[in-house]
């Protein structure tokens, strides 16, 4: 009896492993400083790049010379050793890879902490640092020591105006920032199913903030119809009843909308203890909140109103881009006074457009909310799409209605 972890990498709990790893990814800023490593450990050719992947996606276009020159020559070594490269404006590198690159069952690495996010497709997937990753690309293998998991057990259906977001506040809340350190978040129990693959990255995406391993979902119906969109198939899979460290059991129904507080990701109140809070910025998008489905909810909260704050839409991949100037979600986010801004990261790690000033307080949709991240002396807060969007129309902290 065995968790899903232990069942991809086969070996029970603390047992040390070597695995080949399936997919391996950097992005412009990690990827900048695993080529370094390669280049100190005298790499110079890699086993496997097809194995391999370079996402840019943090500082995207180019902010400054200095920036666009690390680019260019990152580029240029995509090209030279055959690793397939997402160039600025594709997208972010966890949405880039969730959109038919990653299979359950498989072994996936990041140079990234939020590689997690990819468990929702029911791989392993985990997030490493630069040097770990040179020695990955070098290598084609790496070890890992099997986490152990606690699972959180879902029940019930979300209802009224809460989201997937709330509900991963709501555990983060619960188990704290170092609450499942080098462990497994395994989401299980009948409010799994109920939802969907946008809400199941979102889940899995805040599983690092707890200190987490990563964060993973069984392959199911949701996991067959996501991969069917790529021509791709999945097996179902189940959960063996075993082994668990702990479990957190959470209800559904009772998730109301949420706002992390600065300057830490577990310091969760109601939105509604909040409203009426002041805001100089909106921010939507990120790895956490910027799909499809985000953007079409925020769109449908905001549609034929202003925005009353100065708001900022970024779209996670540009396939979600596409969708939404197909379908006229953007062209209502438009025109409801929102900027909207090239796919990536945009913002969320303060390194260009949309960063705060001295004293300003945003509300975004994104996964952490530490000191001066999004600009020296700034403030973060973080909620769902419909709280943000809410709060966009209000101009201070709202809480959403049902729509
Ligand atoms: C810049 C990068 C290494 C970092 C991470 O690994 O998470 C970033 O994506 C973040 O969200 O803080
Ligand atoms: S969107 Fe934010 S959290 Fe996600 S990878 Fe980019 S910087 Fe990190």
């Amino acid at each position: 009896m065995s968790t899903l972890s232990e069942r991809i990498l086969g070996a029970p709990a603390g047992r040390y492993v070597d695995r080949e790893v399936d997919v391996a990814f950097a992005h412009d800023g990690t990827g900048v400083l695993t080529r370094e490593a390669l280049r100190e450990m005298g790499v110079e050719s890699l086993p496997h790049p097809d194995r391999l992947r370079l996402i840019f996606d943090h500082i995207v276009p180019a902010n400054t010379g200095t920036t666009a020159t690390l680019q260019a020559e990152l580029r240029e070594y995509a090209r030279v050793s055959g690793i397939a490269l997402s160039d600025a404006g594709g997208g972010i590198c966890h949405q880039v890879m969730s959109e038919g690159l990653v299979r359950p069952g498989m072994v996936v690495v990041g140079a990234d902490s939020h590689t997690c996010t990819l468990g929702a497709l029911g791989a392993f997937a985990t997030g490493v640092g630069a040097t770990d990753m040179a020695a990955i690309w070098a290598s084609g293998a790496t070890w890992f020591r099997v986490p152990e998991t606690i699972a959180v057990n879902l029940a019930g259906r979300l209802d009224g105006a809460a989201e997937a977001k709330d509900l991963a506040l709501a555990y983060v809340a619960e188990l704290g920032m170092e609450g499942a350190t080098y462990q497994a978040l395994e989401f299980v129990g009948d409010g799994a199913a109920g939802i969907s693959m946008s809400g199941r990255l979102t889940l899995c995406n805040m599983a690092v903030e707890t200190g987490a391993k990563t964060g993973i979902f069984y392959p199911d119906e949701v996991t067959a119809r996501h991969l069917g969109e790529y021509g791709l198939t999945a097996s179902p899979l189940t959960p063996e009843d075993c082994c668990y460290e702990r479990t957190l059991d959470l209800d559904l129904a009772d998730v109301v909308p949420l706002v992390a507080v600065p300057h830490r990701v577990d310091t969760v109140r109601e939105a509604e203890a909040l409203a009426g809070t002041h805001l100089d910025q909106v921010f939507v998008g990120t790895c956490t909140n910027g799909r499809y489905e985000d953007l079409e909810r925020f769109a449908r909260i905001v549609r034929g109103k202003k925005v009353a704050v100065r708001t900022l839409v970024v779209p996670a991949s540009r396939p979600v881009l596409a969708r939404a100037i197909a379908t006229g979600v953007l062209a209502d986010i438009v025109e409801a006074g929102c900027m909207v801004a090239p796919p990536g990261c945009g913002p969320c790690l303060g390194a260009h457009a949309g960063v705060l000033g001295e004293g300003e307080v945003c509300l975004s949709t994104a996964n952490r909310n530490f000191k001066n991240r999004m600009g020296v002396g700034g403030e973060i807060y973080l909620s769902s799409v419909a709280t943000a969007a809410a709060s966009a129309l209000a101009g201070v902290i709202a809480v959403p209605e049902v729509v």
